[in-house]
């Protein structure tokens, strides 16, 4: 059994773009900035926040981060992302998730200009993904893409992919980026009966629920590559979806939690927000 360990692979990546970004500033251009919106004081969206301004600094990406009030209006909120929106400078916007309660995520997305929407939320970036056009690719599914890329699952020809979470942030794009490689794809989730035998007839199993520690052993069948694209907190310890130990003694490969997906995600965002910048600079 082999770990997959997201944090190498995303500093490897992460090496390249600073090269790259190293050469935009030796030309003298304008570099590329990515906003991150913060609402509220939520901890762990505070230490995503950091992580990701950490990262930007790390390859050398301008970063600014707009830090709003627990009790921020939407119209202020709304304000706040159409300056961005018009903001030449800008060429990529996060809105931290999830907003406090009282506020519409859903409206937020919407109006993020579709070409800085770096993590790949705006219906029509989903539209792209869905139909098959260039659009911004949603950053943990582009993550768990990079991962098997590493391992040399490129084209998935004959083989059965199961996506454990149906959701848009994460298994809906991972099932259409898995079926674009030729993967036969199923999508099982929490109402889905015999789910572990379906689970476990998958070459490659993508773990996203949102259940700490969910998935063992019998999930797995012989051989299998699983990526646990799990967070959960237990006792102050992050665990995956996955329980490690246990899958480990039937998987060929598996993702820990920490250094699997996580760092993935913020480096693929960074990716996005490059790209945001070289078609914004082709504009300008
Ligand atoms: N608009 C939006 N876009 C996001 O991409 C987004 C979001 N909202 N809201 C919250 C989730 C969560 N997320 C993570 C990113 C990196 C790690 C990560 O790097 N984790 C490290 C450990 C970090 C730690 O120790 O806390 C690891 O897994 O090794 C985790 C989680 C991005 N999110």
């Amino acid at each position: 059994m082999e770990i997959i360990y997201g944090n190498t692979l995303a500093d490897r990546i992460k090496a390249d773009m600073k090269q790259k970004i190293d050469d935009i500033r030796a030309e003298g251009a304008r570099l590329p900035l990515l906003s991150v919106v913060l609402v509220g004081n939520d901890p762990a969206s505070i230490s995503y926040v950091r992580g990701k301004e950490k990262a930007c600094s790390s390859i050398g990406m301008l970063q600014r981060t707009i830090r709003l009030d627990e009790n921020v209006s939407q119209k202020e909120l709304n304000d706040v992302i159409m300056s961005l929106n018009l903001d030449s400078e800008v060429d990529g916007i996060l809105v931290q998730m999830p907003l406090p309660s009282h506020l519409d995520e859903t409206a937020a997305l919407e109006l993020i200009d579709p070409q800085k929407d770096v993590d790949g939320l705006h219906p029509m970036n989903a539209g792209c993904l869905l139909t098959n056009r260039p659009g911004f690719i949603p950053c943990t599914p582009q993550g768990v893409m990079a991962m098997l890329d590493s391992i040399g699952c490129k084209d998935l020809s004959g083989k059965r992919a199961v996506v454990c979470g149906r959701s848009n942030l994460v298994g809906k794009p991972v099932a259409l980026l898995l079926q674009n490689r030729n993967a036969t794809v199923t999508i099982v989730h929490s109402k889905t009966p015999d789910i572990e035998k379906i689970a476990s007839q998958a070459d490659i199993l993508i773990v996203a629920m949102g259940v700490a520690q969910m998935v063992n052993e019998n999930w797995v069948k012989e051989g299998a590559v699983v990526i646990d694209v799990g967070i959960n907190r237990v006792n102050g310890k992050l665990v995956g979806d996955c329980d490690f130990e246990s899958v480990a003694k039937k998987a060929s490969y598996v993702s820990p939690v920490p250094k699997g997906v996580g760092p993935m995600t913020v480096c693929m965002l960074l990716s996005n927000t490059l790209d945001a910048y070289h078609m914004h600079v082709q504009g300008e």
